[in-house]
């Protein structure tokens, strides 16, 4: 189970969120006593709690611990990072995919803290476009690469469940910088992440 790590609950703030999520389930109607629902504040407190830890980490220190001198300088690509969010407007999930890429000027990361780092932006309440540029500008200045680039596709409960209601839609962002910016370099890396390859 890769997400097991985080089973730390901070008590305090689970008493305050059981509170907050046992006056929720009476105000929309339900009765609180029902069985069903008895344990559902605790639950939802500690849910709530995993999926906004992204307060609690840093990722310039977990880039900074997985940084080794290599002097390749070819464009490194991780795509389709899956990712979980919760927008900061309705509090309704925004999932999907995110792409990363960046060309090292004399240090590389390891690799699996690609997608850590898009965990600790997207478990926040966020928007699509501060995400992709929290990550854009943490990879840029702890890697001081050659270039970064980040893309996100992403689908939102809050224009599928409610409000406008479309099903068919998808959201893309992205943030470019250094090399990046020049067209060829960025044409290379929207090329890699479009293909089938593996
Ligand atoms: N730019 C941006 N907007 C978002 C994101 N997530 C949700 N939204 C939008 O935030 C806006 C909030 O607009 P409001 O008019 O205040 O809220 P609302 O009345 O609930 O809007 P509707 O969703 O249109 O019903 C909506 O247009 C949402 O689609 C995001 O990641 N980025
Ligand atoms: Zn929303």
């Amino acid at each position: 189970m890769s997400y097991s790590y985080f089973e730390q609950y901070d008590d305090e703030r689970t008493d305050k969120l059981r509170e907050s999520f046992s006056e929720i389930i009476q105000n929309v109607g339900e009765n609180p006593d029902r069985e069903g629902v008895l344990k559902t504040p605790e639950r939802a407190a500690k849910a709530m709690q995993f999926l906004t830890q992204g307060y609690t980490m840093d990722a310039e220190k977990i880039l900074q611990k997985a940084i080794f001198h290599e002097k390749y300088d070819e464009m490194v690509v991780v795509k389709d990072i899956e990712l979980y969010s919760l927008c900061e407007h309705h509090m309704l999930p925004f999932f999907g995919k995110a792409h990363i890429a960046y060309i090292p000027n004399g240090k590389i990361v390891g690799l699996s803290k690609l997608p850590r780092v898009v965990d600790v932006f997207a478990r926040r309440l966020q928007v699509q476009e501060r995400l992709t540029h929290d990550i854009l500008e943490c990879l840029n200045k702890t890697l001081q690469p050659q270039g970064v680039a980040v893309v996100i596709e992403a689908v939102h409960m809050c224009m599928m469940m409610r409000g406008v209601q479309k099903q068919n839609s998808a959201t893309t962002t992205s943030g470019f910088r250094g090399q990046f910016e020049k067209q060829e370099t960025r044409n290379e890396f929207l090329k890699l992440i479009s293909s089938d390859l593996r």
